[in-house]
């Protein structure tokens, strides 16, 4: 049986070229030394959330920009893709929590200041889903330039929820006060028929506050499964700190509409 002999044609690209490989492996570089087992665990999942997170980013910054352009297909298309991704992302902290905090411990104190608390692209996917919060500029410490110019560009530029309200309006709806918004919402609420595609758009950014929520609140549960009650290595009271943003919502009148119905 003579070996398949597909696969060369060519020889131009490769897997290896085309997805750049060998760069990628060279990435997991353990502060400790001897090289603690469980660093490149650490290192690793660190890696694959923050490449999740720059496509979570392409994918709501496309929906946002449709959005704003009066469309309301694609963009609940682009936030569907970006529920199953956050259910990845919620999912795969199972892996780290085949770590134990004793060799967790084993590399610890090698990471502070260090923190996700300086994730830039966790911090862009909250500003442009809406939820702004300028001191985080002030807070972070050792962003680079690019990084800092990012964060300001997700602040000045309008937000999903911001796109979300000129398709309502481009629909007809008034939105300058809360009780016009809420006005909108009953009436897409009670009338599917001729609103669904509207609903079925809030509905998908409630699945993505949804979605952002259980993270926060898995997370929770991971940082105290490995420190406990200890402060957080970027200086924050630790699981306490991260209980606090549990609650926190990107769309909070579209989860009050619930109680209005
Ligand atoms: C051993 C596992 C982990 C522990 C013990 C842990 C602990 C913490 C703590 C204590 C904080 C608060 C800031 C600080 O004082 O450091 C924090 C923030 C954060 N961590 Fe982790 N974490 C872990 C894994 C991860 C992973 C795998 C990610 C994935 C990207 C992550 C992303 C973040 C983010 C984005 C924040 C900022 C959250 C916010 O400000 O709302 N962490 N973490
Ligand atoms: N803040 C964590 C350390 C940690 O998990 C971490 C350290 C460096 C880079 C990313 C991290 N992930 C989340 O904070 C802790 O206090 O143990």
């Amino acid at each position: 049986m003579t070996a398949p002999n597909f696969g060369e044609q060519g020889g131009r690209l490769t897997y290896g070229t085309y997805l750049r490989i060998a760069e990628l492996l060279e990435q997991q570089v353990p502060e400790s030394d001897p090289a603690a087992h469980d660093e490149l665990l650490f290192i690793t999942i660190h890696q694959v959330y923050e490449l999740w997170f720059k496509l979570l980013l392409s994918e709501l910054t496309d929906a946002r920009d449709r959005m704003l352009a009066g469309e309301s297909y694609l963009p609940r298309v682009r936030l569907e893709r970006c529920r199953s991704i956050e259910r990845v992302l919620v999912g795969q902290v199972d892996v780290i929590d085949t770590m134990t905090p004793q060799d967790f411990l084993a590399f610890r104190n090698k990471l502070a200041p260090a923190s996700g608390f300086q994730s830039n692209q966790f911090r862009e996917i909250e500003f442009l889903s809406g939820l702004k919060d300028p001191s985080y500029l002030r807070r972070f410490r050792g962003l680079s330039e690019a990084e800092q110019a990012r964060l300001r560009r997700r602040l000045d530029e309008p937000s999903l929820w911001d796109a979300f309200l000129a398709v309502l309006v481009k629909a007809g709806f008034a939105v300058e006060t809360a009780e016009q918004r809420f006005e909108a919402y009953a009436v897409i609420a009670r009338d599917r028929e001729r609103y669904g595609q509207l609903w079925d758009l809030a509905e998908a950014l409630v699945d993505h506050d949804q979605a952002w929520s259980l993270w926060r609140a898995r997370h929770v549960l991971m940082a105290e499964r490995q420190i406990g009650t200890k402060p957080g290595t970027g200086g924050s009271a630790g699981g306490a700190y991260l209980r606090s943003r549990v609650e926190t919502r990107f769309y909070p009148e579209l989860w009050e509409l619930r109680s209005r119905l």
